[in-house]
């Protein structure tokens, strides 16, 4: 997979090159192009952004800027054999980013991520870009940030560890929250590792037992019970069918 990131703030997406992406990218299963978008910009200045029409608070940031990166962005990863590249615009007023999209995008053979800062990018730079490929408007959150870079490395990191891979256990995938299968739209409960004691505390004696069955239906009810307790809205989106097959098989 490749991903192309144009932004004002490139040192903001140096994380990209530590932990999982950044061995992802050591092992060539990501090639990562981050560029700084005033590259693109040609008056003393280095001006991206200007006020808005029809007045109101802050700044939009300027077609030209960004319509040169993207169109050199773009020639690049074709000139390379990249292709079918989706645009990534994180913005509040996106689509919620869910698991379902991360998993959509991991199958994606190049994305390329637009974070912008003031108000946003004027509109017509997605319109025109949106006739190309596809476009994905995402939010991470019901929060207000100050720019999408930090959805780049929410996202990046979200669809990276789906990458055939990426994950040294691929089973990591089965029991995340949200994944799909018996624990489909569950939070992940509690986990545990050695020492068998801490200050008092104790690991629950079923961990212990070596019993797969009674692990697995205690693992699914700690889930339950979080899931109730932190996410009710996720519960009715449950199928129960699924957990009586899957009390069948424990
Ligand atoms: N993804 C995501 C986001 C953002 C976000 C993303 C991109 C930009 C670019 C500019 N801003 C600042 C801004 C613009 C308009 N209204 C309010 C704030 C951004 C915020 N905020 N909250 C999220 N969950």
């Amino acid at each position: 997979m490749r991903l192309d990131v144009v932004t004002i703030f490139p040192e903001y997406l140096e994380p990209l090159n530590v932990s999982l992406v950044g061995k992802a990218r050591a092992r060539g299963q990501l090639d990562v192009h981050v560029h700084d978008l005033r590259e693109w910009t040609y008056d003393r200045h280095n001006t991206v952004d200007d006020t808005p029409y029809g007045g109101g608070p802050g700044m939009v940031m300027k077609t030209d800027p960004w319509g040169d990166a993207l169109d050199c962005v773009l020639a690049d990863g074709y000139e390379t054999g990249s292709r079918t590249p989706a645009l990534i615009v994180p913005t509040p007023s996106g689509r919620p980013f869910t698991q379902e999209l991360a998993v959509e995008l991991s199958e994606r053979p190049w994305l390329v991520f637009t974070p912008a800062r003031y108000e946003g990018i004027d509109r017509r730079v997605i319109d025109e870009y949106a006739t190309r490929m596809p476009v994905y408007e995402v939010s991470i959150g019901d929060y207000v940030l100050a720019g999408g870079e930090a959805a780049v490395l929410v996202v990046t990191e979200a669809v990276a560890r789906l990458l055939p891979g990426v994950l040294g256990n691929a089973e990591s995938h089965r029991d995340d929250s949200f994944a799909p299968g018996a624990m489909a739209n569950l939070l992940e409960g509690p986990v545990y590792t050695k020492p068998p004691e801490w200050r008092g505390r104790d690991i629950p004696e079923v961990l212990l037992s070596g019993h797969h069955g009674k692990i697995a239906r205690w693992r699914r009810d700690e889930a339950l019970r979080r899931t109730t307790a932190n996410r009710p809205d996720l519960i009715e989106r449950c199928d129960p069918k699924a957990f009586d097959k899957k009390d069948r098989e424990m």
